[in-house]
């Protein structure tokens, strides 16, 4: 209850409970978290000594119901760093309040991860863009919060972030050019590019007249997810890297006869899953763990 009005966000009580309830169950210490979109929970596989659950047995946690999208936490490590994969994420579209959307991240942040990792599935908008393209996120246009649907409205917790985060800064400079050298050595620099992912709530796939106004805006890419879970783990003093798998290219010209479906975008994750899962798993290697979460 805030000012007399009842709250529907997740109580801090919420997350703590969930957080110890993993605790328990796991002697893993994550530091780095990484969310597999749609088609990519193969992101998980190079791990080792991992320890699964499915979310629907994890108190508090939602449970996925998008194909491409197992449902289950990973635990597991690589290059000797404790990770937590989650294989498949929420969405708005699926019925969950923001606040159900990013309640993993705060999870981990009380596991004490410093890092997180995001991926996930969009379209190209940028011309230059190809389908099976690995775009780099370099920023963000979060089109549901203009519009107030942002998981950070409400009263804010100072024990989670302060009430008026800074985002010019929400995607790890230094993580984006390791990735850059990374993709460089694995030799799949030819299809690594880096651009703006921009989200709608979905679930249908964008008008020709949105997607030419998505362009202007400045999108590179636009997908369905990831811009709410960004945005909480930065107010939370997360350091944030973002991968997005250009799986379609979105239809900017009435005379384009291509139509978008889930079956393809999923077709093409499989299809560059393993690549992605060589750049998340060396730049999980490579990066340094002095990273001192930014308490406020
Ligand atoms: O979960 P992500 O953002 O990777 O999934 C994208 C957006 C929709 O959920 C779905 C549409 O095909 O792919
Ligand atoms: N909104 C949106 N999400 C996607 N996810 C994968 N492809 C697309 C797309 O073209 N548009």
């Amino acid at each position: 209850v805030h000012n007399n009005k009842k709250c529907y966000c997740c109580s801090f009580e919420d997350y703590k409970l969930t957080t110890e309830w993993l605790l328990n169950q796991t002697s893993h210490r994550p530091k780095i978290a990484v969310i597999c979109g749609s088609g990519l929970g193969l992101l998980a596989a190079a791990a080792t000594d991992k320890q699964t659950f499915h979310y629907q047995d994890i108190p508090n946690f939602p449970v996925s119901t998008v194909a491409g999208h197992e449902g289950c936490l990973v635990f597991g490590t690589i290059g000797g760093k404790s990770c937590v994969f989650m294989q498949g994420h929420f969405h708005l579209y699926e019925g969950y309040s923001l606040c159900q959307v990013t309640f993993p991240v705060r999870v981990f942040r009380m596991m004490g991860v410093d890092t997180l990792v995001v991926t996930n599935a969009s379209g190209g908008i940028c011309p230059d863009f190809k389908v099976g393209d690995i775009m780099i996120i370099k920023d963000h246009i979060n089109l549901p919060g203009f519009a107030g649907q942002h998981p950070l409205c409400g009263p804010n917790d100072e024990r989670f972030g302060i009430r008026f985060p800074c985002m010019s800064d929400a995607y790890c400079k230094e993580l984006r050019r390791l990735a850059l050298d990374i993709s460089v050595e694995l030799g799949c620099e030819g299809f690594v590019r880096e651009g703006v992912y921009c989200m709608v709530s979905g679930p249908n796939f964008e008008t020709i007249a949105e997607a030419r106004m998505l362009m202007v805006l400045g999108s590179d890419s636009v997908g369905m997810s990831t811009v709410p879970e960004v945005t909480v783990a930065k107010h939370c003093g997360l350091r944030v890297f973002g991968l997005s798998l250009i799986t379609n290219k979105v239809s900017l010209d009435y005379s384009r006869e291509e139509k978008v479906n889930h079956e393809e975008v999923l077709q093409i994750s499989k299809m560059r899953a393993e690549v992605l899962q060589k750049v998340v798993t060396t730049l999980i290697c490579r990066c340094s763990q002095d990273q001192s979460i930014n308490t406020h």
